[in-house]
């Protein structure tokens, strides 16, 4: 589903966030990104929506080199790839309902799918009865929710989640990891970059981690260490 060869990934500066990176992740993987801050996590979530591009190596993504995609084909790359961030990135002028059914206008579903499909992914989410309510009447878990159904509405293939726990207390986490796992036990495939050291022992799945852009460890049913 995701494939890296010797990928590298250099700013401006010299500041060099990924280091002839590579590896594989395959349809359904769940898949933690640990490392400290600054070790090059978010850098390579936003190489595989070429949301950045590299200087070198070939990323493919759902059996495309997505380093040929030209700009206009990138939106269907995106298609494929829900997204989900610390800070949730919700619209705040927008209602629950309206947050999630944007996913679908945006890419041109018909209303009758809109109709049908919003009001089940908020149903997996819990969050049925918050229909009408915005994102500051909601607490931060609820939050979080919400961007996951914005993010899954259209059934990627593949989750990105950038410390999607980061603002949010243990036991709500918690909430979201039982979400997520739920996703991926669906066939989505999961990369998550995260900080939380429990959540990562807890659940046991694949684990690679990034030292100042390198790859130093990629361990089945891993833990943070
Ligand atoms: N747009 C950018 N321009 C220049 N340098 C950047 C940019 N984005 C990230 N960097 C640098 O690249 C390196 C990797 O950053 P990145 O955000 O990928 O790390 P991270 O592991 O996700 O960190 P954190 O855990 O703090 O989110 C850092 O040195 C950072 O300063």
């Amino acid at each position: 589903m995701i494939k890296l060869e010797n990928v590298t990934k250099v700013y401006k500066g010299d500041v060099v966030a990924l280091k002839d990176g590579s590896f594989e992740v395959g349809k359904g993987e769940f898949v933690f990104l640990v490392g400290p801050s600054g070790s090059g996590k978010s850098t390579l979530l936003r190489l595989l929506n070429r949301e950045e591009e590299p200087q070198a190596g070939h990323i493919h993504v759902a059996g495309k080199d997505i380093g040929e995609l030209s700009s206009w084909k990138i939106p269907y790359l995106r298609r494929n790839i829900g997204s989900v961030y610390q800070d949730y990135k919700l619209l705040q002028t927008k209602n629950v309902y309206d947050n999630v059914a944007f996913a679908l206008q945006v890419i041109g579903r018909p209303r009758h799918v809109i109709k049908t499909q919003v009001p089940a992914i908020l149903e997996l989410v819990g969050l049925a009865k918050k229909q009408k309510n915005y994102p500051d009447e909601l607490s931060g878990g609820e939050q979080q929710r919400v961007s996951i159904a914005r993010a899954f509405v259209n059934r990627p293939l593949i989750l990105l989640a950038d410390e999607p726990t980061g603002n949010l207390d243990p036991a709500t986490s918690v909430g979201i990891m039982r979400l997520l796992d739920r996703i991926n036990r669906t066939g989505t495939t999961v990369v998550m970059a995260t900080h939380d050291r429990s959540i990562v022992d807890t659940m046991r799945r694949r684990v690679i981690e990034l030292d100042r852009g390198t790859i130093i460890r990629d361990q089945a049913r891993g833990v943070y260490e």
